[in-house]
């Protein structure tokens, strides 16, 4: 069925020493989609995804993947899942290029490792053994080597972390094209940009729960409010300046936030406010919550 989940996760549960890192945590991704799994560190991102590559097992709920069971039916799901792991994973004393065409020998119908080599810029390194590249050059390695056998499905486990922009937006056309081409993405990532840019679908993970799904456009929406944000002197009680329905916050000295039914009138009422008190404002936008505004929402400022 061309509809069907190319992964279902119902009721994940995994502990390490009695303490759930994933608590029943149920996700779907679908092929043609890239599905962005979001949150804090420690809140069992790579747990889960190591659930679903078959390289842990689940305490309680039920992993599919391709209708298939990781650990049960692994032989049949190694060629047809892709998989690009936090750590590269990758065997170290052997040259790029020749990693790259052994995995690409594995598999019935490889990429063109010409044209991959080419997308990826990979060339420049070829020759270089895997344990001497830089983390970039090993992440786009990892994730050659990880589509290079044409997966249906792939887990991409921060795929662009430690690229330089051009890699990162190397390796955000190679995602877009694989969506295109029907296969399921799923990735994790810290880049807001990032899943704003490419995700169908979000989920934001806290605690081994999911907290928050769907589109970005539906994360972010919040009826018609709108987020002002101003630059001025420190400590200034714009409450005063403002009616009710707004809620103001300082995240740092001199910057300020102001979510709510933020219409013209909060913009008159606040510049007039700051005149009459010779007060200039560097900068003052208004926009639509962005993804990093909803996700800091729900998982607060604390760090992990
Ligand atoms: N083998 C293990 N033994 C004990 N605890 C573990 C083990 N692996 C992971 N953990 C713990 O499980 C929790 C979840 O870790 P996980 O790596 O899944 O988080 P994450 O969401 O991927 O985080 P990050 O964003 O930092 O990569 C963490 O508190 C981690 O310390």
């Amino acid at each position: 069925m061309p509809d069907s989940p190319a992964l279902e996760i119902s009721g994940l549960v995994k502990r390490y020493g009695g303490r759930a890192v994933v608590d029943g945590l149920d996700l779907v991704a679908r092929p043609g989609e890239v599905t962005a799994v979001l949150g804090p560190n420690g809140a069992g991102k790579t747990t889960t995804i190591e659930c679903c590559e078959g390289l842990r097992q689940a305490d309680e709920g039920t992993v599919r993947v391709l209708g298939r069971d990781p650990l049960v039916d692994a032989a049949e799901l190694r060629p047809r899942v892709g998989v690009m792991l936090q750590d590269g994973g990758l065997p170290t004393g052997i040259r790029a290029q020749d990693m790259l065409a052994h995995v690409a020998r594995m598999y019935a119908d490889p990429r063109d490792l010409g044209e991959l080599t080419e997308r990826l810029g990979l060339g420049s390194f070829g020759r270089t053994t895997v344990r001497r590249l830089s983390g970039g050059q090993r992440q786009r390695l990892a994730l050659a080597a990880a589509i290079v056998g044409r997966p249906e499905l792939v887990f991409l486990d921060e795929p662009s972390a430690g690229m330089d922009p051009q890699s990162r937006h190397a390796v955000w056309d190679l995602v877009r094209e694989l969506r295109d081409e029907g296969v399921a993405v799923v990735l994790t990532t810290h880049l807001m940009d990032e899943a704003e840019d490419l995700a169908d679908h979000v989920a934001v993970i806290d605690q081994g729960r999911v907290i928050a799904q769907g589109s970005v456009r539906d994360l972010v929406s919040d009826g018609d409010d709108h987020t002002l944000r101003l630059d001025a002197s420190p400590g200034l009680d714009l409450g005063a300046a403002l009616g009710d329905g707004l809620a103001v916050t300082e995240p740092s000295p001199g910057s300020y936030v102001v979510v709510g039914a933020v219409g013209p009138t909060t913009v008159a009422a606040l510049t007039a406010w700051l005149a009459e008190r010779d007060v200039l404002a560097t900068r003052l936008t208004v926009g639509r919550r962005t993804l990093e505004d909803v996700f800091l929402d729900l998982t607060g400022r604390q760090l992990r």
